[in-house]
């Protein structure tokens, strides 16, 4: 019997853009859109077994060879310094980075200025380029609480509509970097399996190619 290949999948909104997206590639995703608190899912035609997890263990266990692909933001792959292959760009879970804050904000302030976000290297390096030292505090969501309570002069965050921004009254001052959705490997899986991982990201390619309805 051939290895089941193991695709850690982000839980959430990664999962949810990405399940039609496998339907579409014709895998059987029926045990995983039937679930209630499973984690663990064999797909009953195909020799992947699928693991769903938060982002960033997603990818923790891509580095710690736990798993042999991941489907994860950009977004944690950068923050994590994630040395895995990327193999794919989904396209989906688009949304980028900005500077924000409320309209008062001085980003020419000559004060240390205490920046609020889930994305700590991210942000450092980003006010490290511009030659600026700050103060990174580490927040774990609804980070555009942090300028409204006056615990940080603005925050470095995720923005894909920008209604969060707007219903807090907050502003963007500065764009950094686009997001998407990424099929990542990690090295040694690809020199052991790279038939069925090859078999799959084609499959998933085909798919992103076509045109997609709405
Ligand atoms: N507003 C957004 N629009 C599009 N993609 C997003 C947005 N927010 C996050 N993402 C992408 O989706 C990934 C997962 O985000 P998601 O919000 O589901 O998880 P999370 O941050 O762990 O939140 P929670 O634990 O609150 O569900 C992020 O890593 C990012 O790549
Ligand atoms: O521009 P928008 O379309 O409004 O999307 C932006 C929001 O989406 C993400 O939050 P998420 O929903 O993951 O919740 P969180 O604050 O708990 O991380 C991000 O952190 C913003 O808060």
């Amino acid at each position: 019997m051939t290895d089941r290949i193991k695709i850690a999948l982000t839980k959430g909104r990664v999962e949810k853009q990405t399940l039609p997206l496998l339907e579409q590639a014709g895998f059987n995703m029926a045990p995983v859109r039937d679930n209630k608190r499973k984690l663990i899912f064999d797909l009953p035609d195909d020799p992947y077994t699928v693991i769903l997890a938060k982002g960033p263990d997603v990818s923790t266990y891509l580095s710690q060879g736990a798993v042999d692909i991941g489907i994860v933001g950009s977004d944690i792959l950068t923050e994590q310094q994630n040395q895995a292959y990327e193999l794919l760009d989904l396209g989906i879970g688009k949304c980028q980075f900005v500077l924000a804050s409320t309209k008062d904000f001085d980003p020419k302030a000559s004060r240390r200025k205490v920046i609020g976000t889930k994305y700590p290297l991210i942000t450092q390096r980003y006010f490290a380029e511009k030659g600026e030292d700050v103060e990174v505090v580490k927040i774990e969501g609804s980070v555009e609480l942090a300028p409204l309570i006056g615990m940080a002069d603005a925050i470095v965050d995720i923005t894909e509509t920008g209604t969060t921004l707007r219903e807090n009254h907050l502003q963007i001052y500065d764009r950094l970097q686009e997001v998407s959705t990424r099929v990542v490997v990690n090295p040694m899986s690809l020199k052991q399996h790279r038939q069925e991982i090859f078999d799959f990201v084609d499959r998933l390619n085909e798919v992103i190619k076509k045109p997609q309805a709405n």
